[in-house]
């Protein structure tokens, strides 16, 4: 029987596709980046023909390493960046726009005047998310105000709108499925988390035609098949999940209480909740899991857009380091004495603060204040805002279990130095796993069980091995004076 599953990984800066074997195990890789544009201050933008040649280029070379056919493949999961957002001809498949990427601010003044109309708290209540850029309705509303005639052409049926995950499988299913799944509609600011269904309500306000909107499935369902042009073969699409959901699960954090941060451009804690949908009190968003077997997981989760983004700017920007690995030993080499702070809002602040014109800051230089500092602040400074959203979640979970074990992954989790500043910040360990792509994992698991190949959750959850645990070394009275140095920096950079 054939269990081998592929998973897609569209990620903001790359795509990647997996080939893992039947034992779960990643036997071969593809990867290919692909250009940002940045056409305006704050604007973010992806060429969707990038993607997708990215995405079917991986795949290619994925299958040719592993020495696979498409139909040695048992079925395809989907995992990818989400809020970020495609409109596309249903003719054609042809996109109308450049995708708006989740960073993206150019929303922020329709947000603004949809807050002072009063409207905060029907979509917060509705979609279990703020009135922030970051997602993806006003982004659709965007594109359908100014590229010419699209709202007329929606309304007649000619356009559609997804996010990256509907946008490849429209594509890769040759124009048969229009479909999302749970995780990413949980994301778009139009879909009623407690309902599961697209809001009539909010698509109105938003003046986003209901026909252009994919169906939503549950994680792991039938998303359609692959073109047998494409890979040789026709390949069921069996699971679907945004990336921050695919790695709770890659985590195999099932169980109520279960937290994992996932490091990479931003960073993103995601805390399981189980069957209650939480309300949160202290500026998290209540998001979906995942949905299985049309039950649907719930979770809170803190978005910090700028994580690993700081480091490639020491890298690209300050030029200090060479290479994000050499952060860690330049920190390292920080005077002790010097106490200085980073805030890295360089496109505003995300969790607990929601402040999309903040800019970033450093405070605290003297004369001595070199590399070796702003390197340990950088880094530093990832720590202080995951301590942010975990305090924020400490308060807002009140469901038993402790919350306290951070469960990490992504590419910034490499770095040791990080790993330990983050449990001396939390005061709680920090577990890595030795299987660091959770989040193709994630996906995998979505398709590889729904195909019947892979186990099923319980079974699932007892591979995930712990690579290292970094305990907290720091002593309290130390904690306490870094911690409130953040909190007045952040207050005074808050716009
Ligand atoms: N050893 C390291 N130390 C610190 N940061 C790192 C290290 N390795 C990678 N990074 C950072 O991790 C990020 C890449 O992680 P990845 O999970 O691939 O991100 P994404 O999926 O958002 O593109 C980059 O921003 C990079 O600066
Ligand atoms: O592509 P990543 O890993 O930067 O993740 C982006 C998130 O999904 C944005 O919400």
């Amino acid at each position: 029987m054939n269990r081998h599953i592929l998973a897609i990984d569209q990620g903001t800066t790359s795509s990647r596709a997996i080939v893992f074997d039947g034992k779960m195990r990643a036997v071969a890789t593809g990867q290919k980046e692909f250009p940002q544009h940045y056409p305006d201050s704050g604007w973010v933008e992806h060429d969707p023909e990038d993607i997708w040649k990215s995405v079917i280029a991986t795949v290619r070379a994925a299958l040719r390493k592993a020495g696979l056919k498409g139909g040695d493949i048992a079925a395809l999961g989907i995992t990818n960046q989400r809020e970020t957002v495609i409109v596309w001809e249903r003719d054609t498949g042809r996109p109308i726009h450049n995708a708006i990427v989740w960073q993206d601010r150019r929303t922020a003044p329709l947000c603004e005047n949809l807050k002072k109309a009063g409207l905060e708290k029907t979509f917060s209540q509705k979609t279990g998310l703020l009135l922030d850029p970051y997602f993806s309705g006003t982004k659709i509303a965007w594109i359908l105000d100014r590229v010419k005639g699209a709202r007329k052409r929606a309304e007649k049926g000619e356009l559609l709108a997804g996010t990256i995950d509907s946008f490849l499988i429209w594509r890769l299913t040759g124009g048969r499925s229009h479909v999302t799944d749970a995780t990413n509609a949980s994301r778009t600011l139009v879909y009623n988390i407690e309902k599961n269904v697209w809001d009539d309500a909010l698509l109105e306000i938003l003046g986003i035609p209901r026909a252009m909107l994919p169906e939503v499935k549950d994680s792991a369902d039938d998303f359609g098949v692959t073109e047998k042009k494409l890979f040789g073969a026709e390949i069921p699409i069996l699971g679907v999940a945004g990336d921050q959901q695919a790695a709770v699960i890659g985590q195999a954090c099932f169980e109520p209480g279960m937290l994992k941060a996932t490091y990479g451009t931003g960073c993103f804690a995601v805390l399981n909740t189980g069957e209650t949908l939480v309300r949160s009190k202290n500026r998290l968003l209540t998001t979906i899991a995942y949905r299985l077997g049309g039950k649907t997981t719930y979770a809170l989760e803190g978005s910090i857009f700028v994580a690993g983004a700081a480091v490639q700017w020491l890298r690209d920007g300050l030029k200090v380091i060479g290479k994000a690995a050499d952060s860690g030993a330049l920190a390292a080499k920080a005077d002790p004495t010097q106490h200085l702070y980073l805030v890295p809002a360089f496109v505003g602040l995300g969790a607990p603060y929601w402040d999309a014109e903040a800019r970033g800051a450093v405070y605290g230089l003297t004369r001595n204040s070199g590399p070796a500092e702003f390197a340990r602040a950088t880094l530093e400074s990832v720590a202080y805002q995951t301590r942010d959203l975990l305090d924020a979640m400490r308060k807002d979970w009140k469901g038993g279990a402790d919350a306290t074990v951070l469960r990490v992954d992504g590419g910034m989790v490499a770095s040791d130095w990080t790993m330990q500043c983050v449990a001396d910040m939390l005061d709680a360990p920090v577990d890595r796993p030795t299987v660091l792509e959770t989040t193709a994992l994630g996906a995998a698991w979505l398709a590889g069980s729904r195909a019947g190949v892979w186990p099923k959750a319980a079974q699932f959850a007892k591979g995930w091995s712990l690579d290292r645990r970094f305990k907290p070394q720091m002593d309290e009275a130390e904690r306490r004076r870094r911690l409130k140095g953040w909190h007045d920096a952040v207050r005074r950079t808050l716009s």
